[in-house]
């Protein structure tokens, strides 16, 4: 792989930072120098916790619905609206799930205590900010799935689980009815589609949550739209950097790359480098070390034919909260469409910007 790319930070023409977290970054440089990234402090979570191991044997959860909800569809909402539905997190002992968990308490959502795992935790109670959360593995999915949507009619499901989940538990989400928001990346992305487009159900899906970066990734989109073989005969090197842990390419890259695709540059997927080494991510990408364990760079380096002009678009992730919160704000989003009876339809990240649901 080419270490230049990742190391290279020209004078940035823009550059947004996210403040309140400190965790994001994201520049866009136009043919220029090549030195230090923008990095902010390390913004670790706390570690779920195992507890005992006995069965809850009835779920049950009180359902709060804010009379607001049933009767906005598409404004934004106002931090004094008191909005609550129940919240059932699937891949709870991730990094995500936990996450997102927290950010929905936070939020003064309800989560469910119960959660689709993996195998080898199932029947396990785990407890996640505070919660206590029952690990349901594949087995009897539906059944679960189908009581506890019968006692929380207004229950919103969100996935953040692992690739090879992706499709079964779209399928089973749609078959049961349950409106869901997907931030699991991987599977057979057509697949996914068309099997929402035949159910007719609400579901939000978007490998990438974070406002920001899908703003950036919008703007992609308008330009491609706009500007159609701009960049024709352009090379392209896509390089992302991820923990070791990471499972699947980027989701976010692939959606990028799309944009370039349609602005001329010819590029196959499988040219995207991706660094998982901890080594390389220290001293080729300058991840700060304290977040090798959870972050997500992205570069993408575009040059002309005669290596004249160059162009460097990038974002920098450490952490998680800015994908946890953007998650809460989509599942805020399809909550009110869900009341609404608006479409049935899958949504994107760009809807709920577009809408101004977030909070
Ligand atoms: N859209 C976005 O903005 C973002 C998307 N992601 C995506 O979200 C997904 C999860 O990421 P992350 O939390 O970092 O990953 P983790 O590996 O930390 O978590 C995966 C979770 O899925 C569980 N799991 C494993 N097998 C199954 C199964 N068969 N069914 C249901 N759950 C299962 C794991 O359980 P166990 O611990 O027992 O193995 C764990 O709880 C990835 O696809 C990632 O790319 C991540 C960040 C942002
Ligand atoms: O697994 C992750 O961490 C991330 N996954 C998403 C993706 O694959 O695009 C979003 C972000 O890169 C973090």
């Amino acid at each position: 792989m080419s270490s230049s790319i990742l190391q290279s930070s020209p004078k940035p023409l823009f550059f947004i930072s996210n403040q309140k977290q400190k965790t994001f970054s994201s520049s866009l440089h136009v043919s220029q120098s090549i030195n230090g990234q923008q990095f902010h402090k390390p913004c670790f979570s706390k570690p779920f916790t195992l507890v005992n191991k006995k069965p809850i044997t009835a779920i049950t959860a009180t359902q709060r619905i804010d009379k607001t909800l049933a009767s906005s569809s598409s404004s934004a909402m106002s931090s004094e609206e008191n909005l609550s539905f129940p919240i059932m997190v699937n891949g709870c002992t991730g990094k995500m799930g936990k996450a997102v968990i927290e950010a929905g308490v936070s939020a003064g959502l309800q989560v469910l205590p119960a959660s689709f795992g993996s195998e080898s935790k199932a029947g396990e109670i785990v407890e996640v900010a505070g919660k206590e959360i029952r690990i349901y593995g594949p087995t009897g999915r539906e059944s679960i799935l189908t009581s506890l949507l019968k006692e929380n009619p207004n229950m919103i499901v969100i996935d953040f689980t692992v690739p090879d989940a992706v499709n079964a538990n779209a399928e089973l989400y749609s078959k049961v009815g349950v409106p869901f928001v997907m931030g699991t990346t991987g599977g057979d992305l057509e697949m996914l589609y068309d099997t929402m487009e035949n159910s007719k159900g609400y579901a939000l899906i978007s490998p990438q949550m974070g406002k920001q970066v899908v703003a950036f990734i919008a703007a992609m989109d308008i330009m491609a739209e706009q500007f159609p073989g701009a960049f024709s005969g352009y090379t392209l090197e896509v390089t992302e950097s991820h923990q070791a842990s990471k499972l699947d390419t980027s989701g976010t890259a692939k959606n990028v790359i799309k944009c370039f695709q349609k602005l001329g540059l010819s590029y196959d997927l499988d040219q995207i480098q991706q660094i998982r080494d901890p080594e390389q991510q220290l001293e080729m990408v300058g991840v700060p070390e304290e977040h090798l364990l959870l972050h997500a760079f992205h570069v993408y380096h575009l040059t002309s034919p005669d290596k004249t002009v160059s162009f460097e678009f990038q974002h920098n992730v450490c952490g998680n909260s800015t994908y946890a919160e953007g998650t809460i704000d989509a599942a805020i989003f399809l909550a009110k469409k869900v009341q609404s009876q608006a479409e049935k339809r899958i949504y994107d990240m760009g809807d709920v910007l577009r809408e101004g649901n977030m909070r």
